[in-house]
């Protein structure tokens, strides 16, 4: 009897991310040369390399919002255009202007802008079930009437990835979601990324492999060309004789670069 395939079959057989002999630049400026990266599901893996080394760029193609010159991206089993809807993202440097009045709810529920056609204030009431759920997910259900300036850089952060849970991601893509916190948010906000890591694939560009590592999986190194170590590879104590438990990027620059990829990397 043939069995139909469903969306749950596809979860348990394929990767979350393919890219296969990928090439990207902007103009004449190369950024990304012959990527070949297979992601699994269920991964969680940080995203490092030098400032300009593509790290956005790889983000932007998986969520569609740039095209490869050469190649091929499948992100869940589907082009980035169609799988857009299944992933959450949490741009770099996400900000609101602080004077525009919006409660903490207002913020979470852009994250349901691409899924009605209703457009900006004109929700329905499974867009607002979603975004409670959200909102609780990351510890913050007390605070939906609260004005978002009110709120800790912490908090901030943890509404900006409620923002990016309230479409019901299988895939969560986070840039940077730990610059402009202290050291106890990014505990926390890495804790309730083991969390959520748990029913979904995350990958997160951060310039802090050194805690990083005691939580995700792998590490993916972006420098014009791209790499995917195990964190088993490189086991904390090793990052922290490196790098004196403060990843500098630098380090990172002389240690992942085109000829310096190879296991073992980082054990010096
Ligand atoms: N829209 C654009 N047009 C032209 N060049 C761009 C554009 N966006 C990025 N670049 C260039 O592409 C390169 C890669 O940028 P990208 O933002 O992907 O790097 P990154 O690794 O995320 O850097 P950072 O750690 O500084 O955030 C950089 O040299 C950057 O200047």
């Amino acid at each position: 009897m043939h069995e139909l395939k469903t969306d749950h079959d596809e979860l348990k057989t394929g990767y979350a991310a393919v890219l296969e002999n990928l090439f990207f630049s902007y103009g004449d400026r190369e950024v990304l040369q012959d990527v070949n990266l297979k992601i699994s599901h269920g991964e969680f893996a940080t995203i490092v390399g030098p400032n300009g080394g593509g790290k956005t760029t790889l983000l932007k193609l998986l969520l569609g919002l740039l095209k490869p010159v050469k190649g091929n991206v499948k992100v869940l089993g589907q082009s980035p255009s169609k799988s857009r809807m299944k992933v959450g993202y949490m741009p770099q440097y996400s900000h609101l202007d602080v004077k525009f009045p919006v409660s903490v709810m207002d913020v979470v529920l852009m994250g349901r802008l691409g899924k009605n056609p209703w457009g900006w204030g004109r929700y329905k009431g499974e867009d607002r079930m979603a975004a409670a759920r959200a909102l609780e997910e990351v510890n913050l259900v007390q605070f939906g009437d609260t004005h978002f300036n009110e709120l800790s850089g912490g908090q901030k952060q943890r509404v900006f990835i409620a923002r990016a849970l309230c479409g019901d991601p299988q895939m969560l893509l986070l840039d940077e979601p730990t610059s402009n916190i202290d050291q106890e948010s990014e505990q926390s906000l890495f804790m309730l990324l083991k969390e959520l890591n748990k029913k979904m694939t995350i990958l997160l560009v951060s310039h802090d492999l050194g805690f990083a590592s005691k939580v995700v999986k792998s590490v993916i190194c972006v420098n014009r060309k791209v790499v995917i170590h195990p964190t088993t590879e490189m086991d904390g104590t090793v990052i922290k004789d490196i790098y004196g438990g403060d990843f500098r990027m630098i380090r990172h620059d002389h240690r992942c670069c085109e000829l310096g990829h190879e296991q073992g990397d980082f054990h010096g």
